[in-house]
């Protein structure tokens, strides 16, 4: 059983996002990203789920390990079921990110899963090589994070469809491959580098897809849901 796709709320403002989750059905997975969340602060989180959806909270922590230790250990009480950091910050990071989640969760309540994310599916190869400085290539930085990512204790990585594979050999079907960069056939990259369809995410072995733009600007978003859902199902 696939995980139902995430659906990506960014939308400049609360109204936008409640007036788009108004035409879709319930019980739907979410993301909320920095947009939404810098604007109108925790309680979104609670507002969303309150609608009766599960929330991906992204908010992609990067700072030195003691930052995010102390921040996650806050937003473990924001109701998030799943959370994320960037893999770029190091390991020792990862580990502190882990302990302030547990410490934080309240008693009774899940842990929210915690995932790494690799390189940005909005990063090419050379503007890796070029602008980071890292040689080689993408799939192997990708890879090399998975694996840190997995001996620090993450459930998962934030990657795209084109390494879930190998990340599925480097560490395991159980660990999390969450894949944004989602189109539709002959779909608009925008501003992604690395994109697929929902049936090459199925294929890969990604265990989530995310999905923004696809759904969310689409003339009927129900409809465009119901079809990455289905070919992300029958894969
Ligand atoms: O962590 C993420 O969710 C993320 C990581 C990544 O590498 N690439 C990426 O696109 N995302 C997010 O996934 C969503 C993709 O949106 P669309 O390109 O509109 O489908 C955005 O909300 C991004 O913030």
């Amino acid at each position: 059983m696939k995980h139902s796709p995430i659906i990506a709320l960014d939308f400049p403002a609360l109204d936008e996002a409640f007036g788009f989750l108004d035409k879709m059905p319930s019980g739907l997975w979410v993301k909320v990203g920095m947009e939404l969340y810098l604007q109108n602060g925790p309680d979104i989180v609670e507002r969303v789920k309150g609608r009766g959806h599960q929330v991906f909270l992204d908010l992609k922590l990067h700072d030195i390990p003691n930052t995010v230790g102390r921040a996650m250990e806050g937003l473990a009480r924001v109701g998030a079921d799943m959370v994320n950091v960037h893999a770029a910050g190091g390991s020792e990071m990862m580990e502190r990110a882990l302990d302030g989640l547990e410490a934080g969760t309240p008693s009774g309540r899940k842990r929210p899963a915690l995932i790494a994310v690799t390189q940005l599916t909005s990063t090419a190869e050379e503007q890796m090589n070029r602008e980071q400085g890292i040689p080689g290539t993408l799939l192997d930085s990708v890879v090399r994070y998975a694996r840190l990512a997995d001996e620090a204790g993450m459930d998962g990585v934030v990657c795209s469809v084109h390494e879930a594979s190998a990340i599925r050999d480097a560490c395991g079907e159980d660990f999390l491959k969450v894949t944004p960069g989602i189109r539709l056939e002959d779909g608009d990259a925008h501003d992604q580098k690395r994109i697929s369809t929902p049936a090459d995410a199925a294929h890969a072995g990604s265990t989530h897809i995310v999905v923004g733009r696809a759904i969310t600007q689409a003339a009927d978003p129900a409809a465009a849901y119901e079809t990455v859902k289905r070919q992300w199902e029958v894969g």
